[in-house]
Formats: structure tokens, sequence, C-alpha cells
């Protein structure tokens, strides 16, 4: 049984459609890594999960309850299942890191728990938040104010959030974007055991294409609103990668993730070649290459 089941969901903004017409299915405890090239459409994808963002056509069923049929009050209860932590997390600037962190146990709390969280958390509730802090190497900034962060240890804050929150499903978009690459590995592994320790379902967008194929069992990629692959992890090879980031040659993994022979490589794609104009580099045309890869 699905956690989370999309049908045939597309998102428009106005006369832009952001995500075409797109089915896929999500089993509780499961670890996604969204990838894709800028522009491709994750986040508004992460948004459509979060039932921040209201389909145009299609549904979502998330815990078997078809969110966009349900009222505007039971829809906000079927939220308290998730919790997404966006690319640049709007934490207030003067609030205290505690306070922010906390602030991840507030969907489904009540009115009275919700003011003394945020006013006078409780010495068991600052455990929670330092424990979370520290994990991700932030544990010395319990009490210190928001504005006094950098965008990565802000990042971080809103991965605590994740930890101590009791939702289900985790969504994460960017987590990685302001950290250097040991701490992003870091952070990413802490928050990938804690989703499997608690068996929370986590779907995470990443641009690090390399970290996505060796830390996630299941990759889900998106080019141009279109759901381009959804398989294992060891489905999606360099060929694929290659043709999912077809013209943004930047955020190519700079290194193969697996030892293989670029030559070979070039060789196995089976697909139409064509020369980039801008600079006449051979590349593989962008067409899907491998069975699992979704039209
Ligand atoms: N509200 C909106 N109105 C119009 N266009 C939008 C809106 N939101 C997003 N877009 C466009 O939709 C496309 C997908 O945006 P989205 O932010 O989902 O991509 P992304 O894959 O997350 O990109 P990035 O990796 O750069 O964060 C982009 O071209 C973006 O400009």
């Amino acid at each position: 049984m699905s956690l989370l089941a999309l049908e045939s969901l597309r998102l428009d903004a106005g006369p832009r459609c952001l995500i075409q017409p797109l089915s896929l299915q999500i089993n509780a405890g499961e670890q996604i890594a969204l990838i894709g090239p800028s522009g491709a459409g994750k986040t508004s994808l992460l948004h459509a999960l979060a039932l921040a963002l209201r389909p145009s056509s299609g549904r979502l069923h998330l815990d078997q309850q078809d969110a966009w049929a349900l009222s505007h009050s039971a829809r906000h209860r079927l939220r308290r299942q998730l919790m997404l932590a966006p690319q640049h997390p709007p934490l207030p600037p003067r609030q205290r890191v505690a306070v922010s962190v906390l602030a991840g146990q507030l969907p489904g709390a009540s009115l009275a728990r919700s003011l003394r969280t945020l006013f006078s958390p409780s010495a068991d509730q600052a455990r929670q938040a330092h424990e979370a802090l520290a994990a991700l190497e932030l544990g010395d900034r319990l009490w210190s104010r928001v504005d006094q962060l950098s965008g990565g240890e802000r990042q971080r804050v809103a991965l605590a959030r994740l930890l101590v929150s009791r939702a289900p499903l985790w969504l994460v978009d960017e987590p990685l974007s302001a950290l250097d690459p040991q701490r992003a590995q870091r952070s990413l592994s802490v928050l990938q055991h804690a989703a499997r320790q608690s068996g929370r379902t986590l779907v995470c967008s990443l641009h690090q294409v390399d970290l996505a194929r060796t830390l996630f069992p299941r990759i889900v990629a998106l080019r141009d609103g279109r759901l381009f692959y959804d398989g294992p992890a060891e489905g999606l090879d360099d060929a694929t990668v290659a043709a999912l980031y077809a013209g943004d040659e930047t955020l190519m993994p700079s290194t193969p993730s697996r030892a293989h022979d670029a030559d070979d490589d070039a060789r196995k794609i089976d697909g139409p070649r064509e020369i980039d104009g801008a600079s006449g580099v051979d590349r593989p045309a962008p067409t899907p290459a491998t069975p699992l890869i979704c039209r």
C-alpha cells in the first residue's frame, strides 16, 4: 500500500506548465532522491507532494486519502503527515535556534502546547532540539539567534527541525546547496539514518547526482517538467545522467560515480547524438536510454 500516489498529476502556474501529467507511487519507508537540471520542476513537485500547490488536474493520494477532494480543514489535518524543509528555510531572524528547531513539533500540537513550545520550551524539548542539532554538528548553537547563523547552518537547522518532527513523510528541497561536500554528505547521512531508524519516508531533491546515486536506493529524475527516470539508483547509468543534464553540463557529476571507461559509456548510448551548438561537444541527444525511463 503506497503512502503517496500521484495519478496524472499536472501543475500549472498561470499559462505555464510546471509539471506535465505525472504518475508516481511512493511506499512508506522509501528513500528517494529527486534529481534533474535547474528548472526541471523538482521544487514544484515537492510543493505538490507537500499539498502546498494545488494540481490543475490529476489526483494525489496521501495516506489513502484523495487530498484535494477533502475539505480545507481535513486537508490541513492531513498535512500533519508531512514536513517540508524548503531550500531557503524562512526562519525568523530574531528567533533562538532551539525554538526554530522545535517549530518542527508544532503541526498537530494544541494551541497551549504550541505557545509553550515557542515561548517556554521544556527541558525535555530543549534536550531534543540539542540532540538534533548535535547530530548535525550544531550542538553549540542551541541558544544562538537565527540571524547569527550562516546559510549552511540555517539549512542544518531546517534539517534538525525534521529530526524532532513527528511527521512520517519528510520532503527536503536541496538541503545541501550551502554546505561543503564533506558536511553535505555527513548531514545527508544523518537524515537518512534517522529516517531509516524511525521508518520515515524521505524524498529529497539534490543537485549532487553522485550522492544521490550512491546514497539513495531509488531515483526520480525530472527534465522540463516531465518524468525522465524512475527506478533503482543502479539502473541510472552514466549515459542516462548525461542525457538528463544535456545542455546543463555544469551540474554533471564531476567524477563518474562508478568505475567505468568514459569511451565505453559513449559507446553504450544507443540513442541519437547531437553536437552542442555552443560548445561543439558531441553528446547524447536528450533521449531516454534505459527501459526504466518513463516517457
Ligand atoms: N509560480 C511560478 N510561476 C511561473 N513559473 C514558475 C513558478 N514556479 C516555478 N516556475 C518555473 O517552473 C520551472 C520549474 O521550477 P522549479 O523551481 O520547480 O525547478 P527546480 O527543478 O526546483 O529548479 P532548481 O534546481 O533551479 O531549484 C522553472 O522554469 C521556474 O521558473
